[in-house]
């Protein structure tokens, strides 16, 4: 019989319950009692929902407050000194999670302590807590281990669970060494950390686990021959930890290519991989699998948000059935469902016919139970399986999906459309002729201080309380007083501030056709936070054009030379859910073209600087390096699509923030904008001798402060960053700007900080 499973459930709920009553615990709302009972009722319902729909193996512990790698931290004692001397529980997880300030009460002494660090999982857009390690560090299970507690927890329900835990390896890589620990090999914990695993294993087994689902996404990835080879020892203590626990070895996110031999040939019952990044895997998987493992097929999406086409994936079931038997064969989602929306259902505005293609979390567990009824019972399922297919087809002949102008104008791409017309040598002529700017010209990456009124006023047009014309005049006054501001502090090349978009992607989105939107398709992002990513379904249109009414009306207030502020095509495809009908590079390639419009259009409107944001475009970078170059190669054509059918002398900008972007530095060059204005607050260095290396030419505005903050900088600050910054580049080549957008933050330190950065401007001017 071939069993279905999950490897694990979106937490927060189908209206983001346990958002909520975290951040009410957060602001004092709410008690500690309450919180836990309240996210128990959570949990509870999510396993109920997953029996209801009929899955065998439900996942527990892949609960969170936080974070499931946070989680994993506190449950063997990876507690860094500085959380240590705060109230054990849940002080010190949230301490860790998002830092902790109280003032001195009597008998205490006041509490500052930072967050710890987070990174991207992988390349999701969920962010994790980063562990720290210290060198000789000793791993000691807790007492009370929240995975077990999870597990008896389903079990007094009746609800017999697959409890979930990140494998040992995996932990360690993704984790850093402590500052104060040196530089040491990480897998050098391995014995004491699996140890306590061990424990944990044990613990799990009397509680009366079978299955224990072990996550080691990292053997999707390029791994050193040390880590491979630790795989094996690790396994073999770990599955030797109890005798009546079966563990399954998953990993996704991409192919597991040279780590499968690794993988197949661990001591363990049963291994999943992704099916859905890379469905060639299987046949390998197949032929290298011992004789003894269960194969776990990772065959519904759990990235995306299209319906299964189930007979598709029912051949690879069908598959790994003749070959294995039914009994050595698991479906499952193709990685935890984390990455999913919670479900359709409460989906009332979107178009029934489109509704149709979507499976959200809830719907992505049906589609597993009825493959893995298909092979034991088809009769079952057979209306089902009719009724998928015929969405399936509805989607891929639907006249909703395909533009024939679009798919014309794609096909008349020719390599001219890549190129600026001169190298920047002679444009940076043009351009100085025709804007006269100073040098270390000052400007900002775009937005400014999205206020509550701002937001008051988008909800008040959204709800009807106000007419558009009542909004787009607010609008217009939002530009001017921005505009002036602008003028007023003295800065160079000004902006219109974006007041009128509510998200740097959805605003386009909403102007572009092949876009549809969710009303509560919320994805974790990090802690509490959610992201809700537009759906693109069809060609993208640029029906007409998005921003020129706006940025026309900001440059018709000032003589200053206005900016206008465009979304990338990488960025656009990496926020979004994306079509699986056609390569990610088609649907970049066609946003590419509707924002080349639109920039060609803001130069016809008189406008002489264009900004195209980039900052995602690092994290669109394949987990495995192989797969690096293609990527760079599509990404940076795209952004060149878009940016590159302009006058020598119209003045092109784009802007990165969010990473480390030495590593892809030949492609920023490649990108050849005129002016890149770049994150650099965390006063490293490294990015701008990177600059420095690979003798960079065009202008660079590395950012001076940091927005993600309201502290703000003194003049003595950034005049030494900026000393150090005209020590690695050619003083001609400085521009003076933030790091990133100023939306988060008030307009009276917008202020100080802008006017401090304007003088340090003007005296670097006399200086150099
Ligand atoms: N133009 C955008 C802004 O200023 C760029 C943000 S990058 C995350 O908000
Ligand atoms: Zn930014």
């Amino acid at each position: 019989m071939v069993f279905s499973s999950n490897l694990g459930f979106p937490r927060v709920g189908a209206n983001r319950e346990l958002k909520k009553l975290i951040e009410s615990y957060w602001a004092g709302k709410v008690t500690q009692e309450a919180l836990l009972q309240g996210a128990k009722e959570i949990r509870v319902g999510h396993w109920k929902l997953q029996q209801e729909k009929g899955i065998d193996h439900i996942p527990s512990g892949d609960f969170s407050l936080y974070d499931h790698i946070l989680d994993n931290s506190i449950t063997f004692g990876v507690i860094p000194q500085k959380y240590q001397h705060l109230a054990p529980g849940l002080e010190t997880y949230f301490a860790m999670g998002r830092g902790l300030q109280k003032p001195a009460v009597e008998g205490a002494a006041k509490i500052d302590v930072p967050a710890m660090e987070m990174k991207k999982w992988f390349d999701t857009n969920y962010h994790y807590i980063v562990p720290e390690f210290q060198k000789g560090q000793q791993f000691t299970l807790a007492k009370s281990a929240k995975v077990v507690n999870e597990f008896l927890e389903a079990k007094e329900l009746g609800i017999h669970t697959r409890p979930v835990i990140v494998g040992p390896i995996s932990y360690l890589l993704l984790g850093k060494t402590a500052k104060d620990s040196g530089d040491f090999d990480k897998l050098s914990l391995l014995p004491s950390l699996v140890s306590a695993y061990e424990q944990l294993l044990q613990r799990l087994a009397e509680a009366g686990a079978t299955w224990v689902q072990v996550d080691e996404p990292f053997l999707s990835l390029d791994l050193t021959e040390q880590a491979k080879s630790s795989f094996k020892g690790v396994y073999e203590t770990l599955s030797k930890a109890s005798s009546s626990l079966k563990l399954l070895v998953a990993t996704y996110f991409s192919q597991v290519g040279d780590n499968t031999d690794v993988l197949t040939s661990l001591p363990v019952a049963a291994i999943h991989v992704d099916l859905v990044r890379a469905p060639q895997q299987l046949d390998t998987v197949l032929e290298k699998i011992n004789s003894t493992q269960i194969l776990s097929l990772g065959l519904v999406n759990g990235r995306n948000i299209w319906k299964t086409n189930l007979a598709k994936a029912l051949e690879s079931v069908q598959k790994a059935v003749s070959k294995l038997g039914g009994d050595r064969v698991i479906v499952a989602p193709s990685c935890s469902l984390l990455h999913s929306p919670h479900s359709i259902e409460g989906e009332k505005k979107i178009e029934p016919e489109i509704l149709d293609w979507l499976s959200f979390a809830v719907e992505k567990l049906r589609e597993v139970t009825i493959l893995a009824k298909a092979v034991d019972d088809a009769g079952s399922v057979k209306a089902e399986l009719e009724a998928n297919s015929k969405s399936i087809q509805a989607r891929a002949t639907s006249p909703r999906i395909h533009n024939p102008v679009v798919q014309d104008r794609l096909k008349n791409i020719t390599p001219e459309m890549f190129k600026r017309n001169s190298p920047f040598p002679e444009r940076r002529q043009s351009q100085e002729k025709k804007l006269g700017l100073p040098k270390f010209a000052t400007t900002t990456v775009g937005s400014f201080p999205q206020t509550k009124e701002v937001r008051l006023a988008r909800s008040k047009v959204r709800k009807g309380d106000w007419s558009q014309e009542e909004y787009d005049s607010f609008i217009k006054s939002e530009i001017e007083k921005t505009v002036r501001f602008q003028e007023d502090i003295g800065l160079d090349v000004l902006v219109h501030g974006e007041s009128e978009r509510n998200d740097m992607v959805e605003y386009f989105g909403e102007n572009l056709d092949g876009y549809v939107f969710t009303q509560n398709g919320w994805v974790a992002s990090y802690g509490t936070r959610c992201v809700k990513p537009p759906i693109i379904f069809g060609d993208i249109h640029r029906p007409k054009p998005m921003t020129v009414d706006v940025i026309k009306y900001a440059q018709s207030l000032t003589q200053k030379p206005m900016k206008g502020m465009l979304t990338g095509p990488i960025t656009c495809l990496q926020w979004s859910f994306v079509r699986d009908d056609q390569p990610r590079q088609d649907t970049a390639f066609q946003l590419a073209l509707a924002i080349r419009d639109e920039v060609q259009d803001l130069e016809k409107a008189g406008i002489p600087v264009i900004q195209i944001d980039e900052p995602a475009i690092r994290e669109g970078l394949p987990l495995r390096q192989n797969e690096w170059k293609q990527y760079l190669q599509w990404a940076v054509d795209a952004f060149l699509l878009s940016s590159v059918g302009v006058e020598d002398s119209t003045q092109i900008h784009t802007h990165m923030c969010y990473s480390d972007f030495n590593d892809i530095f030949p492609s920023i060059k490649r990108m050849d904008a005129d002016v890149i204005t770049i994150e650099n607050s965390k006063s490293d260095l490294k990015l701008l001798s990177a600059f420095e290396t690979h003798s960079y030419t065009n202008w660079i505005g590395p950012g001076l402060y940091d927005i993600h903050s309201p502290r703000v900088p003194s003049v003595e600050e950034m005049e030494a960053r900026l000393g150090d910054i005209v020590k690695l580049l050619p003083h001609e080549l400085v521009w003076v700007n933030p790091d990133c957008g100023l939306k988060t933050r008030g307009w009276a330190e917008t202020e100080a900080a802008l006017k401090n950065l304007v003088a340090v401007a003007r005296a670097a001017r006399k200086q150099y």
